[in-house]
Protein backbone atom coordinates (compact mmCIF):
# COMPACT_ATOMS: atom_id res chain seq x y z
CA UNK A 1 0.00 0.00 0.00
CA UNK A 2 1.23 3.37 -0.82
CA UNK A 3 2.57 5.65 2.13
CA UNK A 4 2.93 8.82 1.85
CA UNK A 5 3.43 11.88 4.25
CA UNK A 6 1.34 14.59 4.00
CA UNK A 7 2.22 18.42 4.50
CA UNK A 8 0.00 21.35 4.60
CA UNK A 9 2.11 24.48 2.91
CA UNK A 10 0.14 27.60 2.26
CA UNK A 11 -3.06 26.21 2.50
CA UNK A 12 -1.96 23.39 -0.27
CA UNK A 13 -1.50 19.86 0.61
CA UNK A 14 1.72 18.61 -0.78
CA UNK A 15 2.76 14.89 -0.68
CA UNK A 16 6.15 13.99 -0.16
CA UNK A 17 6.74 10.26 -0.22
CA UNK A 18 7.80 8.58 2.62
CA UNK A 19 7.76 5.23 1.10
CA UNK A 20 10.38 2.31 2.25
CA UNK A 21 10.35 1.13 -1.79
CA UNK A 22 12.82 2.94 -3.73
CA UNK A 23 11.02 2.65 -7.25
CA UNK A 24 8.07 4.24 -5.69
CA UNK A 25 10.32 7.64 -5.17
CA UNK A 26 10.62 8.02 -8.70
CA UNK A 27 8.08 10.65 -9.53
CA UNK A 28 5.89 10.78 -6.53
CA UNK A 29 8.21 12.99 -4.44
CA UNK A 30 6.87 16.40 -5.49
CA UNK A 31 9.88 18.66 -6.91
CA UNK A 32 8.28 22.21 -6.95
CA UNK A 33 9.97 24.40 -8.57
CA UNK A 34 11.24 27.47 -7.16
CA UNK A 35 9.16 29.87 -8.08
CA UNK A 36 6.13 27.62 -6.25
CA UNK A 37 7.67 27.67 -2.82
CA UNK A 38 5.54 29.20 -1.18
CA UNK A 39 7.38 29.27 2.03
CA UNK A 40 9.19 32.80 1.83
CA UNK A 41 6.58 33.93 -0.18
CA UNK A 42 3.89 32.79 2.44
CA UNK A 43 5.77 34.58 5.43
CA UNK A 44 6.48 38.12 3.77
CA UNK A 45 2.95 37.82 1.85
CA UNK A 46 1.47 37.23 5.22
CA UNK A 47 3.13 40.10 6.85
CA UNK A 48 2.10 42.32 4.32
CA UNK A 49 -1.60 40.72 4.40
CA UNK A 50 -1.89 41.77 8.21
CA UNK A 51 -0.76 45.22 7.50
CA UNK A 52 -3.32 45.65 4.55
CA UNK A 53 -6.04 44.28 6.01
CA UNK A 54 -5.97 46.50 8.88
CA UNK A 55 -5.52 49.62 6.79
CA UNK A 56 -7.86 48.24 4.50
CA UNK A 57 -10.22 47.35 7.12
CA UNK A 58 -10.20 50.55 9.04
CA UNK A 59 -10.71 52.52 5.46
CA UNK A 60 -13.81 49.99 4.49
CA UNK A 61 -15.08 51.12 8.10
CA UNK A 62 -14.28 54.70 7.67
CA UNK A 63 -13.43 54.33 11.52
CA UNK A 64 -10.36 52.68 13.95
CA UNK A 65 -9.01 49.40 13.05
CA UNK A 66 -11.49 46.28 13.11
CA UNK A 67 -10.95 42.82 13.54
CA UNK A 68 -14.65 41.92 12.06
CA UNK A 69 -15.44 41.71 8.97
CA UNK A 70 -16.01 45.25 7.60
CA UNK A 71 -19.12 46.19 4.68
CA UNK A 72 -17.29 47.81 2.26
CA UNK A 73 -17.74 51.69 2.80
CA UNK A 74 -17.64 54.09 -0.54
CA UNK A 75 -14.33 54.93 0.94
CA UNK A 76 -12.93 51.64 1.35
CA UNK A 77 -13.71 50.84 -1.93
CA UNK A 78 -11.56 54.04 -3.88
CA UNK A 79 -8.98 53.00 -0.98
CA UNK A 80 -8.74 49.50 -2.31
CA UNK A 81 -9.48 50.49 -6.09
CA UNK A 82 -6.23 53.10 -5.59
CA UNK A 83 -3.90 50.26 -4.35
CA UNK A 84 -4.82 47.34 -6.83
CA UNK A 85 -3.50 47.00 -10.39
CA UNK A 86 -5.15 43.29 -10.79
CA UNK A 87 -8.55 41.65 -9.52
CA UNK A 88 -8.61 38.25 -9.42
CA UNK A 89 -12.51 36.98 -9.77
CA UNK A 90 -14.09 33.83 -9.18
CA UNK A 91 -16.12 32.80 -11.12
CA UNK A 92 -19.44 30.89 -9.84
CA UNK A 93 -20.61 32.91 -7.35
CA UNK A 94 -19.37 36.11 -7.92
CA UNK A 95 -19.17 36.65 -11.93
CA UNK A 96 -22.26 33.85 -12.66
CA UNK A 97 -24.71 31.63 -10.96
CA UNK A 98 -25.17 28.42 -13.10
CA UNK A 99 -25.25 29.88 -16.19
CA UNK A 100 -26.66 33.38 -15.08
CA UNK A 101 -24.49 36.32 -15.09
CA UNK A 102 -25.10 38.12 -11.32
CA UNK A 103 -26.61 41.52 -11.97
CA UNK A 104 -24.36 44.54 -12.68
CA UNK A 105 -21.43 42.57 -13.66
CA UNK A 106 -20.66 43.39 -16.76
CA UNK A 107 -21.06 47.05 -16.08
CA UNK A 108 -18.32 46.17 -13.04
CA UNK A 109 -15.51 44.30 -15.72
CA UNK A 110 -15.88 47.68 -17.97
CA UNK A 111 -15.59 50.31 -15.15
CA UNK A 112 -12.40 48.34 -14.06
CA UNK A 113 -11.11 47.54 -17.56
CA UNK A 114 -11.33 51.08 -18.15
CA UNK A 115 -9.69 51.83 -15.32
CA UNK A 116 -6.68 49.93 -16.15
CA UNK A 117 -6.88 46.85 -14.25
CA UNK A 118 -5.74 43.90 -15.21
CA UNK A 119 -9.02 41.62 -14.60
CA UNK A 120 -8.14 37.40 -13.73
CA UNK A 121 -10.71 34.56 -13.81
CA UNK A 122 -10.04 32.16 -11.90
CA UNK A 123 -12.19 28.97 -11.28
CA UNK A 124 -11.83 25.80 -9.02
CA UNK A 125 -14.86 23.85 -11.68
CA UNK A 126 -13.13 21.96 -13.82
CA UNK A 127 -15.78 20.52 -15.90
CA UNK A 128 -14.40 22.74 -18.71
CA UNK A 129 -10.83 23.65 -20.18
CA UNK A 130 -10.19 27.25 -20.59
CA UNK A 131 -11.35 27.40 -24.18
CA UNK A 132 -14.68 26.02 -22.50
CA UNK A 133 -14.87 28.76 -20.10
CA UNK A 134 -14.11 31.33 -23.26
CA UNK A 135 -17.17 29.99 -25.00
CA UNK A 136 -19.36 30.34 -21.95
CA UNK A 137 -17.81 34.09 -20.98
CA UNK A 138 -18.55 34.52 -24.79
CA UNK A 139 -21.91 32.86 -24.66
CA UNK A 140 -22.59 34.85 -21.77
CA UNK A 141 -22.09 38.14 -23.48
CA UNK A 142 -19.05 38.88 -21.37
CA UNK A 143 -15.96 40.44 -23.44
CA UNK A 144 -13.04 38.37 -21.45
CA UNK A 145 -9.42 37.08 -23.19
CA UNK A 146 -8.33 33.32 -23.45
CA UNK A 147 -5.08 34.54 -21.53
CA UNK A 148 -7.27 35.67 -18.38
CA UNK A 149 -8.61 32.35 -17.87
CA UNK A 150 -7.28 30.07 -15.26
CA UNK A 151 -9.58 26.60 -14.58
CA UNK A 152 -8.50 24.23 -12.39
CA UNK A 153 -8.30 21.77 -14.84
CA UNK A 154 -5.27 23.72 -16.51
CA UNK A 155 -3.69 23.89 -12.86
CA UNK A 156 -4.40 19.99 -12.78
CA UNK A 157 -2.57 19.89 -15.89
CA UNK A 158 0.14 22.63 -15.65
CA UNK A 159 0.96 21.26 -11.82
CA UNK A 160 1.31 17.74 -13.67
CA UNK A 161 3.48 19.64 -16.29
CA UNK A 162 5.93 21.40 -13.46
CA UNK A 163 6.88 17.96 -11.73
CA UNK A 164 8.28 16.30 -14.98
CA UNK A 165 5.27 13.55 -14.86
CA UNK A 166 6.91 11.09 -17.08
CA UNK A 167 5.82 10.69 -20.26
CA UNK A 168 5.71 7.22 -20.28
CA UNK A 169 2.86 7.55 -17.67
CA UNK A 170 -0.67 7.99 -18.20
CA UNK A 171 -3.36 9.59 -15.98
CA UNK A 172 -6.92 7.98 -15.12
CA UNK A 173 -9.22 11.14 -14.73
CA UNK A 174 -12.36 11.09 -12.59
CA UNK A 175 -13.93 13.81 -14.13
CA UNK A 176 -15.05 15.77 -17.35
CA UNK A 177 -14.34 16.98 -20.58
CA UNK A 178 -11.97 19.63 -19.34
CA UNK A 179 -9.45 17.95 -17.25
CA UNK A 180 -9.05 15.57 -20.68
CA UNK A 181 -8.56 19.00 -22.66
CA UNK A 182 -5.95 20.68 -20.64
CA UNK A 183 -3.70 17.33 -20.76
CA UNK A 184 -3.70 16.88 -24.26
CA UNK A 185 -2.63 20.42 -24.78
CA UNK A 186 0.22 19.17 -21.97
CA UNK A 187 0.48 15.79 -24.06
CA UNK A 188 -0.35 13.87 -21.27
CA UNK A 189 -2.02 10.54 -21.86
CA UNK A 190 -4.88 9.95 -20.10
CA UNK A 191 -8.09 7.59 -19.75
CA UNK A 192 -11.25 7.52 -17.88
CA UNK A 193 -13.41 10.38 -18.25
CA UNK A 194 -16.28 10.60 -19.90
CA UNK A 195 -15.00 7.03 -21.45
CA UNK A 196 -16.10 5.54 -18.44
CA UNK A 197 -19.61 7.06 -17.88
CA UNK A 198 -21.40 4.18 -18.71
CA UNK A 199 -19.22 1.26 -17.15
CA UNK A 200 -20.90 -0.61 -14.83
CA UNK A 201 -19.08 -3.45 -12.69
CA UNK A 202 -21.21 -6.95 -11.76
CA UNK A 203 -20.08 -7.70 -8.97
CA UNK A 204 -20.02 -12.00 -9.79
CA UNK A 205 -18.45 -14.06 -7.56
CA UNK A 206 -14.43 -14.53 -8.78
CA UNK A 207 -15.23 -10.54 -10.45
CA UNK A 208 -11.28 -8.97 -10.48
CA UNK A 209 -11.09 -5.46 -12.15
CA UNK A 210 -8.51 -4.60 -14.26
CA UNK A 211 -6.39 -1.61 -14.26
CA UNK A 212 -3.47 -0.30 -16.00
CA UNK A 213 -0.47 -0.43 -14.47
CA UNK A 214 0.94 2.47 -16.46
CA UNK A 215 -1.15 5.22 -15.04
CA UNK A 216 0.96 7.20 -12.51
CA UNK A 217 -1.73 9.88 -11.30
CA UNK A 218 -5.15 10.07 -10.78
CA UNK A 219 -7.20 13.86 -10.76
CA UNK A 220 -10.05 13.86 -9.51
CA UNK A 221 -12.53 16.79 -10.80
CA UNK A 222 -16.02 17.50 -10.29
CA UNK A 223 -17.80 14.63 -12.24
CA UNK A 224 -21.95 14.60 -13.16
CA UNK A 225 -21.05 10.65 -14.17
CA UNK A 226 -18.98 9.51 -11.34
CA UNK A 227 -20.16 5.97 -10.62
CA UNK A 228 -18.44 2.64 -8.72
CA UNK A 229 -16.33 2.16 -11.98
CA UNK A 230 -14.34 5.15 -12.00
CA UNK A 231 -14.34 4.92 -8.18
CA UNK A 232 -12.55 1.46 -7.88
CA UNK A 233 -10.56 2.13 -10.76
CA UNK A 234 -9.15 5.23 -9.37
CA UNK A 235 -8.66 3.37 -6.00
CA UNK A 236 -6.34 -0.12 -7.63
CA UNK A 237 -4.49 2.72 -9.44
CA UNK A 238 -3.64 4.74 -5.90
CA UNK A 239 -3.27 1.58 -4.61
CA UNK A 240 -1.79 -0.55 -6.44
CA UNK A 241 0.83 1.40 -8.85
CA UNK A 242 3.71 2.52 -7.21
CA UNK A 243 4.09 6.04 -6.63
CA UNK A 244 0.68 6.57 -8.37
CA UNK A 245 -0.19 10.54 -7.37
CA UNK A 246 -3.75 11.18 -6.34
CA UNK A 247 -4.43 14.87 -7.30
CA UNK A 248 -7.73 16.86 -6.49
CA UNK A 249 -8.74 20.14 -8.30
CA UNK A 250 -10.26 20.98 -5.45
CA UNK A 251 -12.34 20.28 -2.86
CA UNK A 252 -14.83 22.05 -2.50
CA UNK A 253 -18.00 20.78 -0.51
CA UNK A 254 -21.12 22.60 -2.54
CA UNK A 255 -21.25 24.45 -5.64
CA UNK A 256 -24.37 26.14 -7.51
CA UNK A 257 -25.32 23.80 -10.42
CA UNK A 258 -28.83 25.53 -10.19
CA UNK A 259 -30.08 28.84 -9.10
CA UNK A 260 -32.01 26.90 -6.87
CA UNK A 261 -29.89 25.38 -4.37
CA UNK A 262 -26.67 23.71 -3.94
CA UNK A 263 -25.47 20.77 -4.82
CA UNK A 264 -22.98 18.27 -3.60
CA UNK A 265 -19.17 19.47 -5.06
CA UNK A 266 -16.13 18.13 -5.86
CA UNK A 267 -15.14 17.43 -1.96
CA UNK A 268 -17.67 14.55 -2.23
CA UNK A 269 -15.61 13.00 -5.01
CA UNK A 270 -12.56 13.26 -3.56
CA UNK A 271 -13.76 11.90 -0.55
CA UNK A 272 -14.53 8.90 -2.32
CA UNK A 273 -11.56 8.43 -2.93
CA UNK A 274 -9.63 9.50 0.27
CA UNK A 275 -12.00 6.93 1.77
CA UNK A 276 -11.21 4.08 -0.36
CA UNK A 277 -7.09 4.96 -0.38
CA UNK A 278 -6.55 6.68 2.89
CA UNK A 279 -4.68 8.85 1.04
CA UNK A 280 -4.92 13.03 1.06
CA UNK A 281 -4.60 14.77 -2.45
CA UNK A 282 -2.30 17.27 -3.38
CA UNK A 283 -5.00 19.99 -4.33
CA UNK A 284 -4.57 22.07 -6.97
CA UNK A 285 -7.09 24.69 -7.08
CA UNK A 286 -8.21 27.27 -4.89
CA UNK A 287 -6.54 28.05 -2.08
CA UNK A 288 -3.45 26.25 -2.94
CA UNK A 289 -0.80 28.95 -4.18
CA UNK A 290 0.15 26.96 -7.64
CA UNK A 291 -2.49 29.30 -9.80
CA UNK A 292 -1.46 32.50 -7.72
CA UNK A 293 2.25 31.99 -8.08
CA UNK A 294 1.76 31.58 -12.00
CA UNK A 295 -0.67 34.43 -12.34
CA UNK A 296 1.72 37.20 -10.17
CA UNK A 297 4.52 35.60 -12.38
CA UNK A 298 2.64 36.30 -15.95
CA UNK A 299 1.53 39.61 -15.48
CA UNK A 300 4.45 40.83 -13.86
CA UNK A 301 2.25 41.77 -10.47
CA UNK A 302 3.58 41.81 -7.13
CA UNK A 303 1.11 41.02 -4.43
CA UNK A 304 -0.03 43.37 -2.61
CA UNK A 305 -1.49 44.73 -6.08
CA UNK A 306 -4.00 42.11 -6.49
CA UNK A 307 -7.35 42.05 -5.35
CA UNK A 308 -9.11 38.52 -4.91
CA UNK A 309 -12.88 39.02 -5.05
CA UNK A 310 -14.74 35.60 -4.34
CA UNK A 311 -17.99 34.02 -3.05
CA UNK A 312 -16.47 31.13 -0.70
CA UNK A 313 -14.13 31.33 2.38
CA UNK A 314 -12.43 28.33 2.72
CA UNK A 315 -11.09 28.70 -0.75
CA UNK A 316 -11.42 32.39 -2.51
CA UNK A 317 -10.89 34.14 0.77
CA UNK A 318 -8.30 32.01 1.83
CA UNK A 319 -6.51 31.40 -1.23
CA UNK A 320 -6.37 35.85 -1.14
CA UNK A 321 -5.26 35.57 2.17
CA UNK A 322 -2.36 32.47 2.35
CA UNK A 323 -1.10 34.28 -1.10
CA UNK A 324 -0.91 37.94 1.19
CA UNK A 325 -3.83 39.84 -1.30
CA UNK A 326 -6.17 42.19 -0.80
CA UNK A 327 -9.36 40.11 -0.21
CA UNK A 328 -13.29 41.06 -1.04
CA UNK A 329 -15.99 38.72 -0.16
CA UNK A 330 -18.83 39.00 -2.26
CA UNK A 331 -22.35 37.92 -0.59
CA UNK A 332 -23.97 36.42 -4.09
CA UNK A 333 -23.10 32.84 -3.63
CA UNK A 334 -22.31 30.67 -1.03
CA UNK A 335 -21.67 32.59 1.71
CA UNK A 336 -24.38 34.63 4.15
CA UNK A 337 -23.69 37.51 6.21
CA UNK A 338 -24.14 35.68 8.95
CA UNK A 339 -22.20 32.48 7.80
CA UNK A 340 -19.36 35.69 7.74
CA UNK A 341 -19.93 37.31 10.67
CA UNK A 342 -20.17 34.45 12.90
CA UNK A 343 -18.04 34.06 15.56
CA UNK A 344 -17.15 30.13 14.80
CA UNK A 345 -15.82 31.84 11.24
CA UNK A 346 -12.05 32.73 11.80
CA UNK A 347 -11.61 33.78 8.15
CA UNK A 348 -11.99 37.10 7.63
CA UNK A 349 -11.94 39.02 4.00
CA UNK A 350 -10.59 42.52 4.08
CA UNK A 351 -13.97 43.45 3.32
CA UNK A 352 -17.32 42.57 1.91
CA UNK A 353 -20.19 43.64 -0.42
CA UNK A 354 -23.42 42.71 -1.53
CA UNK A 355 -22.56 41.93 -5.34
CA UNK A 356 -19.76 42.80 -7.53
CA UNK A 357 -21.99 45.39 -8.94
CA UNK A 358 -21.47 47.42 -5.27
CA UNK A 359 -18.51 48.66 -6.74
CA UNK A 360 -20.18 50.59 -9.37
CA UNK A 361 -20.79 53.34 -6.47
CA UNK A 362 -16.82 54.38 -7.38
CA UNK A 363 -18.07 55.61 -10.03
CA UNK A 364 -20.39 58.43 -8.87
CA UNK A 365 -17.08 59.79 -7.75
CA UNK A 366 -13.92 60.80 -9.86
CA UNK A 367 -11.62 57.66 -8.66
CA UNK A 368 -7.44 58.49 -8.61
CA UNK A 369 -6.14 55.75 -10.09
O1 LIG B 1 -16.05 22.41 -9.15
C1 LIG B 1 -16.86 22.73 -8.34
C2 LIG B 1 -17.82 21.77 -7.96
O2 LIG B 1 -17.15 21.08 -6.98
C3 LIG B 1 -16.79 24.00 -7.60
O3 LIG B 1 -17.41 23.96 -6.38
C4 LIG B 1 -17.36 25.17 -8.24
O4 LIG B 1 -17.97 25.04 -9.43
C5 LIG B 1 -16.42 26.28 -7.96
O5 LIG B 1 -16.41 27.27 -8.87
P1 LIG B 1 -15.75 28.69 -8.54
O6 LIG B 1 -14.33 28.49 -8.12
O7 LIG B 1 -15.92 29.40 -9.85
O8 LIG B 1 -16.59 29.28 -7.43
Amino acid sequence: MVNCAVTRASGSLVSSRASTAPARQQYCGVTRPAAWNPAPAREAGAAASRQLRMSVAAQAAGNGASTKPQRATAEGKKAILDKVDCFIFDCDGVIWRGDSVIDGVPETLDMLRGMGKQLVFVTNNSTKSRAGYLNKFTSLGLNVAAEEIYSSSYAAAAYLESIQFPKDKKVYVVGEVGIQEELDLKGISHLGGPADADKRVELTPGMLLEHDHDVGAVVVGFDRNINYYKIQMATLCIRENPGCMFIATNTDAVTHLTDAQEWAGNGSMVGAIRGSTKREPTVVGKPAEFMLANIADKFGLRREQICMVGDRLDTDILFGKNGGLTTMLCLSGVTTEEQLLSPENSIHPDCYMDSLAALLEVKKEPVAV
